[in-house]
Order: C-alpha cells, then structure tokens, then sequence
C-alpha cells in the first residue's frame, strides 16, 4: 500500500500547441514550473520519434530548469537510449510507438519483445535511471516486465477510459485492478495512465496498490478553460479523496 499516491503530469500537448505556429510559446517548462506549484510531484513527457510535440532541447531544459523528477517516455530505439543516457531523468518510461498512431494505442509487447527490451531496461538501470515499461494489464506482460528486471511498471488505462458503456468500462476496470494487485503481488511499483480524467480517476487512484498516475492530455485540455494550476489542483484533490474514500488515507 502506498501511502500517498503520486501525480506526474504530462506536458507534451503545451508542446503540441506551440507546435501549432512553431515559435517558441507556450513554453513546456513555464507549463511544468506551474505543476509543480500546483502539487504534482513530477513531469511527464513523451520525445516521440518524430518530434511531433516535445524536442530534444525541451528535455534538457525540463532535466536542468525544474525542480522535480523527470519521467522521460521514449521507444526502444538506440537514438533514444544516447538522449536518455545523456538526459539523465529520473525515470525512463520505455513505450510502443507507431509513427501514423495519433496516440499510444496500447501497451508494449514486453512477452513478445523480451530479447529487444532486456538491454534497453540494463543499460537504463546502469546509467542510475529508474525503468519503467508502460503494459496492458495482462499477468504475462507483468511476469514478462519482472524477469526482465523492470522494477516499475505503467498500466495503460486507455480501454478504461475509452470504454462506451458502463458494463466495458466495469469490466476494464477489473482487469486492470485484478494486474495492478497481481503485480504488485510480484514485487513490481505499479504506475497507471493514458486518457484519465476528472470523472475516471477516481476508481483507479482507489487501488491502494498503485503509486504514481501519469495524466496530461485532459489537464492541459482543461486548463483552456480553468487554468493550469486549478486543473491540476482539481485532479489533485480527487485522487486524495480516492485514497480516503477507500479508506487508504
Ligand atoms: C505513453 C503515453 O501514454 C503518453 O505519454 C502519450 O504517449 C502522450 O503522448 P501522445 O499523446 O503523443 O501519445
Ligand atoms: N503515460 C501516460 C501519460 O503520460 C499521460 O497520458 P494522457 O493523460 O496524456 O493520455
């Protein structure tokens, strides 16, 4: 059980809207700089292949300018293990990426890609950053993630949040609640995220057994509307009473 549950946000789509013009505002590092006045307890963000929304230079200022853990998401590809090791973030989230997806569609295929992934996950942990590998909530990718000597995971909760009816999104949940406490179980530290937002969060930051949530495209979708700062401050408040709630905090 973890005691507080952490909330990392994810920047990219301040990137995606400076991108939109291609200058230089609005800044990703002003947009992580606020989260952190706003409670999170670290930033996300995603240097996708293909630059689409964050950049190299983004990664570094977010490495050197702010003061709160990185969890750097990337592919499995040798150009992204150099920036990383060079990066140096707290965290390497190791995630699938397709170039024509609009979005992470789902989980890395850790059973299916054990020999790619075991020395991207050794030659992260030697570099004294934290592995992560952002799965489907499936016992095989968890035993697959553990023997490859993964000490986090991230459950992809896209499914969950994407379902169209109450019975699919029940039926979501449990599979993702029956992984998170499976791996768990294995001695794995559980994340979750993709597609959370004000109205699924909260059976999700109930599971006791999860640590971290990783949430950014519905928070900077709503700071269009509320701010930055009191989106982030209403997830915030939402995930504690999630813990309370369920008698957890
Ligand atoms: C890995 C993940 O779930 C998110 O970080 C997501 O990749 C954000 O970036 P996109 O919206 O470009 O997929
Ligand atoms: N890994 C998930 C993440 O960082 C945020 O995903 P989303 O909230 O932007 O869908």
């Amino acid at each position: 059980m973890n005691a507080k549950l952490r909330l990392g946000v994810n920047i990219d789509h301040v990137a995606t809207i400076r991108n939109a013009r291609g200058g230089d505002l609005p800044d990703p590092v002003r947009a992580a700089e606020l989260a952190k006045a706003a409670g999170a307890d670290g930033i996300t963000a995603h240097l996708r292949e293909d630059r689409r929304h964050i950049r190299d230079a983004d990664m570094q200022r977010l490495r050197e300018e702010v003061d709160l853990p990185l969890n750097f998401e990337m592919a499995a590809t040798d150009e992204m293990l150099a920036i990383a090791i060079q990066t140096k973030p707290h965290a390497v989230c190791l995630v699938p990426e397709k170039r024509e997806e609009r979005t992470t569609e789902g989980g890395l295929d850790v059973a299916g890609g054990h020999n790619h992934l075991k020395r991207f996950v050794s030659d992260l942990g030697d570099a004294g950053i934290r592995v992560s590998l952002f799965i489907e909530a499936s016992e095989a990718q968890l035993d697959a993630a553990k023997s490859l000597g993964a000490p986090v995971v991230e459950i992809h909760t896209g499914a969950y949040c994407d379902a169209k009816t109450d019975e699919e999104r029940a039926r979501e949940l449990d599979r993702i609640r029956h992984a998170v406490q499976y791996g768990a179980g294995i001695g794995l530290e559980i994340h979750a995220g993709h597609g959370l937002n004000f109205e699924t969060v909260k059976p999700i930051a109930a599971m006791p057994e999860i640590a971290e949530l990783n949430i950014g495209h519905f928070l900077i979708g709503e700071a269009v509307f509320v701010g930055l700062e009191a989106a982030i401050a209403e997830m915030r408040r939402l995930m504690d009473e999630a813990r309370t709630q369920a008698g957890y905090a």
